[in-house]
């Protein structure tokens, strides 16, 4: 169970969970061609905590779109877990990313005539789990972010910050071994923002791969390694020192403790 099993640290696995190459993709709007992806190539290990960072309109979001096979790139090739993505269509990717990858938005994407109960089980059921064990990876994911008791809410009942634990519940249930996160605080309040990214925190302690694209700064210091993106290339790519003055809680990085 990579999302929730296993200790903290880098697996020494051969295949990289992630790795991309020469990825490039510009979107066609109407004030003419922007190149959001110029050309990145990037390798991401099993247990990684990544954050992707950068300048609105750096291109972070249609990146993260391209990992997780949202949208598909003009050219460049995308592997997950030594696996070539290039011949995947859309159904294809439908049914990969339910097993493979995880996503939380930042505004959560929740389906709001459904309960969170459905809303958690959904994918687990798409995937071919039973009803009992849909309701069990539920039971279990709700309790261990803190949500126990709302499961007959509708998501509209529920505060932004319990609205993202959901979308992270629904994203964790059949236990991808890749996270990708786009501002999943973006619309929170600090308070709402603290819980996600201690949330984020202990699950990548527990050996989840996780990819974060936020603007913040504050929020990329949570990571363990911080790409900086910057019109649509990769401008710099850094381990984060692992010592108590540059993790979080330490002054000019985000304080979770809070
Ligand atoms: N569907 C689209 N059609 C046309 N242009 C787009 C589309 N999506 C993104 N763009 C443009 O591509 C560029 C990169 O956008 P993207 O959303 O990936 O950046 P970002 O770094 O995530 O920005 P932000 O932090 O503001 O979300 C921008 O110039 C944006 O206007």
């Amino acid at each position: 169970m990579p999302g929730r099993a296993g200790g903290a640290g880098v697996s020494d696995s051969p295949a990289p969970v992630l790795r991309a190459e020469k990825l490039i993709r510009t979107h066609y709007g109407e004030s003419g061609p922007a190149h959001a992806v110029r050309g990145v190539d990037l390798s991401v290990r099993h247990g990684e905590f990544v954050a992707v960072t950068g300048p609105s309109g750096a291109g972070k979001s249609t990146l993260l779109h391209l990992l997780g096979g949202l949208q598909q790139p003009d050219s460049g090739s995308l592997w997950l877990d030594g696996e070539c993505t290039d011949t995947w269509r859309e159904a294809r990717w439908a049914v990969e990313r339910r097993k493979r990858i995880g996503i939380v938005f930042q505004f959560f994407n929740l389906v709001s005539n459904l309960s969170v109960a459905d809303n958690v089980e959904l994918p687990a059921l798409l995937a071919g789990a039973s009803p009992k064990r849909a309701r069990a990876e539920r039971d279990e994911l709700l309790a261990e972010l803190g949500i126990a008791g709302k499961e007959r809410s509708l998501p509209g009942e529920l505060s932004g910050g319990e609205q993202q634990r959901v979308a992270l519940a629904r994203a964790l249930v059949n236990h991808p071994p890749l996270l990708l996160a786009d501002e999943p605080a973006g619309s929170l309040d600090s308070k709402g923002t603290r819980e996600v990214m201690r949330l984020l925190s202990r699950f990548h302690q527990r050996g989840q791969t996780i990819v974060l694209v936020t603007h913040d700064a504050r929020l990329a210091s949570a990571a363990d390694r911080v790409i900086s993106f910057f019109d649509g290339r990769i401008a710099d790519d850094a381990e984060l020192d692992s010592t108590p003055s540059r993790r979080p809680g330490a002054s000019g990085v985000l304080k979770l403790s809070d």
